[in-house]
């Protein structure tokens, strides 16, 4: 976890990727960066590559990913792969440096077939397929024969289980927002490859939303590019070993009240779980003191937990803890008052799930959020993010860095927008894409513990966007671990996590310490 650098953790969307290329094309006139983008490729591809007795098939679209393409099999044949390309493109159309690269793969014996010849090759087995119909430049959805070949090689590669590397971006992903790029809701063309090599540095798109269906594993290759990064850079993804905050010394001469005391209020009626479950996660995290807090105060005792205190949601005096509230709060009059007593109160919250929907109904609630004094963490779904821009939730999908910006914005909030790549942003306009977590999470539950998790941290002194960032990753990472104990991601469940979280945590601290 100490061999990640800040660099590696730096997003740059297409525009300013655009801008640094042109950059480095006015300085340096013969940068030939296609030639350099097909060394860096065909050298991660031997790497790849298992069986070399089989040829290498590659796909070259009309841009300059086409050109990368060329430049790739050029070099694999150089050193003695055999190479077919599947050329979608006039070459005569190419730049001057994709022109280059194509007429060297040519004079190095590659075999150009165009997709004509594309149902016999599909017969063939292959050592690897490498994706280079189109890169940061793809406008418009991928039709004819563009969506035969990708929906080809896909099949090919599953029913043969052949590696796909694509170069830059999967073709048919927008590397700025990780959608597909398509009008049509229910045509869903794109390469789904196993690795990506994305250059100059990577790209937002890559890791959120279908990135990571898409992506596979993403290595960075800066081709001589310099984009300078530094704590401040604002686009990153998150990962702990680059957090510069540290939870506080556990000292020998310490008690329950140096841990600080969370609340967790929530839990109708049918939805007390959502509430306990939150609570577990705050004791598993740290916290000195957990409370809940039921607006159906079914139950005053978890016999699971009996550490677990029970207090009366109405009588709460909310005025030093940490309050975590939503989870399983339901619609009612009663929650609305304990909201607007929260949202009034100078205490740090975490609001979640029915608190939100509950702000997003009420406009009341609405101006209380926004007039806030105090921290307030926002951690909802894609439909909750929805309702509180009032958009719809496919909208929010659409670009999930802009809405997770937006709605900081809007509230000056920290947000956790959750789901593949959960989003972590601020009223700054920082911005984290996660990069731990996985399929298992998709369950009942996970966001409850997700939010005691949230409450806990705060409890134990870190800011808002300290805990946000460290939160997201160690429910992510617990997750991970899970998988590969071989608990999920089929069937992991979400009272799973808290004791793996537990782990997790008290790694990151010991690895901090021996980094330090
Ligand atoms: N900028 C860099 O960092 C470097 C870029 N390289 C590689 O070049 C591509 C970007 O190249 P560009 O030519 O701008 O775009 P594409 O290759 O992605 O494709 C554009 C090409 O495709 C046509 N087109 C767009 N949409 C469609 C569609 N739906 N159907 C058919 N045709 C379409 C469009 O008109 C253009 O002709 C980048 O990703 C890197 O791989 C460098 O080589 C390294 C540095
Ligand atoms: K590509």
């Amino acid at each position: 976890m100490n061999t990640i650098t800040l660099a590696d953790l730096h997003l740059l969307n297409i525009q300013t990727i655009r801008d640094l290329e042109a950059n480095t094309i006015n300085e340096i006139p013969h940068a030939n960066l296609i030639k350099k983008a097909g060394k860096a490729t065909a050298n991660l591809a031997k790497q790849l590559i298992k069986k070399k007795a089989l040829p290498a098939l590659i796909l070259a679209g009309p841009g300059n990913n086409g050109g990368d393409a060329c430049a790739t099999a050029a070099e694999l044949a150089k050193d003695g792969y055999s190479v077919i390309v599947i050329l979608c493109a006039d070459p005569e159309k190419y730049s001057a440096d994709g022109k280059k690269a194509f007429d060297k793969a040519l004079s190095r014996k590659v075999i150009f077939k165009n997709s004509d010849a594309l149902d016999d090759l599909l017969k063939l087995d292959f050592s690897i397929i490498i994706d280079g119909l189109f890169g940061i430049g793809l406008k418009r959805t991928i039709s004819g024969s563009y969506e035969k070949v990708i929906n080809g090689v896909n099949q090919l590669a599953h029913k043969k289980q052949i590696f796909i590397l694509s170069i830059d971006v999967p073709s048919g992903l927008n590397a700025d927002t990780g959608t597909l790029v398509t009008d049509d809701a229910d045509k869903n063309v794109a390469v789904k490859a196993d690795a990506t090599i994305t250059f100059i540095a990577n790209k937002p798109g890559l890791h959120t939303a279908d990135g990571k269906d898409y992506a596979g594993e993403v290595i960075v290759n800066d081709l001589g590019i310099q984009s300078p990064v530094t704590e401040e850079s604002k686009l990153l993804l998150n990962h702990a070993s680059r957090f510069n905050f540290q939870l506080p010394e556990r000292k020998q001469n310490s008690h329950k009240g140096s841990y600080g005391e969370v609340i967790v209020i929530g839990g109708d009626k049918g939805m007390l779980g959502a509430s306990v479950l939150a609570a577990r996660t705050a004791l598993y995290s740290g916290a000195g003191k957990v409370n809940v807090s039921l607006l159906h105060p079914a139950i005053d005792y978890d016999t699971l937990h009996p550490e677990i205190m029970y207090k009366d949601a109405q009588h709460l005096q909310m005025k030093e803890e940490i309050v975590v509230i939503g989870p399983g709060m339901g619609h009612s009059d009663i929650a609305k008052t304990i909201l607007s007593k929260a949202l009034s109160s100078e205490i740090s919250l975490v609001i979640d799930a029915d608190a939100l929907n509950l702000i997003a109904a009420n406009k009341e609630l609405n101006d209380l959020l926004m007039g806030r004094t105090a921290s307030s963490i926002l951690t909802p779904h894609p439909l909750e993010a929805a309702r509180l821009l009032h958009i719809s939730a496919k909208e929010v999908q659409q670009d999930r860095c802009k809405a997770a910006l937006l709605l900081a914005d809007k509230f000056k909030c920290v947000v956790v927008l959750k789901g593949s790549g959960t989003i972590i942003t601020d009223p700054e306009g920082r911005l984290r894409i996660n990069t731990t977590g996985n399929p298992g999470l998709a369950t009942g539950g996970s966001g409850d513990v997700l939010a005691g998790l949230c409450g806990a941290l705060l409890a134990q002194g870190l800011n808002s966007f300290e805990t946000a960032q460290l939160a997201v990753w160690l429910h992510g990472a617990a997750a991970d671990t899970l998988v590969e104990a071989g608990v999920g991601p089929i069937g992991m469940i979400a009272s799973e996590l808290p004791e793996a979280i537990r782990h997790c945590l008290n790694a990151f601290v010991d690895n901090q310490r021996l980094a330090n």
